[in-house]
């Protein structure tokens, strides 16, 4: 009996045949070498980019497929052990395994190439040698499009106000909440603005529920359009519109509140429910220096007081708290 000998199996043939699996996965996916050039970028990765493998094979382009500006992969920063850099870099991401090794993330991406706009999720994994030493890193990714796009949907149901496409009263209460913390923290004051259509009822009467709705919906506009970036005007109930204003002191609340007022008699959208009138509003206005252990309840309950007596005063007005509110312990 002689001894078989077995074949001598080159030392790159096990990453070779690793290569061609991810070749032919349905998965897009690519490989970067120890050096971050491109080794493998499989055919699934062509058809989601639109850049053909010899483009890229052999550069260290690889983001050029995903991204309109220079930055690196997520791939290169596993490679660069620049992952603390992730956070800044994607909308989301985690560790699979709990390990330093595996990376995942997840962000927008406009590709250049195929112009297309894709919500992408990317997993990268090292590959090690014998001794532990990074030779490579496969980035396969998923286009999670459209589940971002539904999730982004239900996060606008649940906020917005189906009406006036408004903040609904439970993100204003989420927001004001915040913004009363913010305060508090900044030292600074928050002024709201609770804004009340005029004699609505009429209108309703008038017009009918669905003339009411439309009428809503144009006022709505109108507040709206009146608004700074981080100011949030939401649909508080019924005809009852409330605006919050970071950063705000009483005598700009007032100027803000003024504006509102004028912009929609502006409008100039009858009330033949009436007499002659145009659609106005009435506006409480209220400011408050935030106070440890305090709530924003009382800004809410101030402004409300400030609408009454507009409205007690003749409507189409605005009024003002007579001096800031420093809410109570
Ligand atoms: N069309 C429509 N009407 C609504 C909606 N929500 C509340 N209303 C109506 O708004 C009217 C509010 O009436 P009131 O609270 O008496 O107030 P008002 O007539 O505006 O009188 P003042 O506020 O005192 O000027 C009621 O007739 C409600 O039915 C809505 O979503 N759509």
């Amino acid at each position: 009996m002689h001894n078989v000998q077995p074949l001598p199996v080159p030392a790159q043939a096990p990453r070779r045949y690793a290569f061609d699996v991810l070749e032919l996965l349905v998965i897009p996916a690519f490989v970067l070498d120890a050096q971050g050039r491109v080794s493998m970028w499989n055919r699934a990765c062509e058809h989601l980019t639109g850049v053909l493998a010899h483009e890229v094979l052999g550069t260290r382009d690889a983001w050029r497929s995903f991204y309109q500006h220079a930055r690196p992969t997520l791939a290169d920063l596993v490679l660069q052990r620049r992952t603390g850099e992730v956070a800044a870099l994607y909308d989301d991401h985690q560790r699979p395994g709990g390990g330093d090794a595996n990376l995942s993330a997840q962000s927008w991406c406009d590709m250049p190439r195929s112009g297309r706009r894709r919500y992408l999720a990317a997993d990268v994994s090292p590959i090690l040698d014998g001794d532990g030493a990074v030779v490579a890193v496969v980035e396969t990714l998923r286009d999670m499009t459209a589940e971002k796009q539904a999730q982004i949907a239900l996060e606008q149901l649940a906020t917005k106000d189906g009406l006036t496409g408004l903040a609904n009263r439970r993100c204003f209460d989420d927001t004001l909440h915040a913004e009363w913390q913010r305060a508090l923290r900044q030292g600074q004051p928050l002024s709201l603005l609770m804004v009340d259509v005029d004699n609505f009822k009429q209108y309703n009467d008038a017009y009918g529920h669905v003339g009411g709705d439309a009428c809503l919906q144009r006022i709505a506009g109108a507040v709206a359009s009146e608004m700074r970036t981080n100011d949030l005007v939401a649909r508080y109930g019924g005809e009852e519109f409330a605006v919050i204003l970071p950063n705000q002191s009483l005598k700009g609340a007032a100027i803000v509140a003024e504006r509102i007022r004028c912009r929609v008699e502006r409008l100039q959208l009858p009330n033949l429910g009436v007499g002659k009138q145009y659609v106005t509003v009435s506006i409480g206005a209220a400011t408050a220096l935030a106070a440890p252990d305090t709530d924003p309840a009382h800004l809410v309950a101030t402004a409300d007081a400030a609408l009454y007596r507009a409205k007690h005063m003749g409507r189409n007005r605005i009024s003002l708290t007579l001096e800031e509110v420093v809410a109570a312990r």
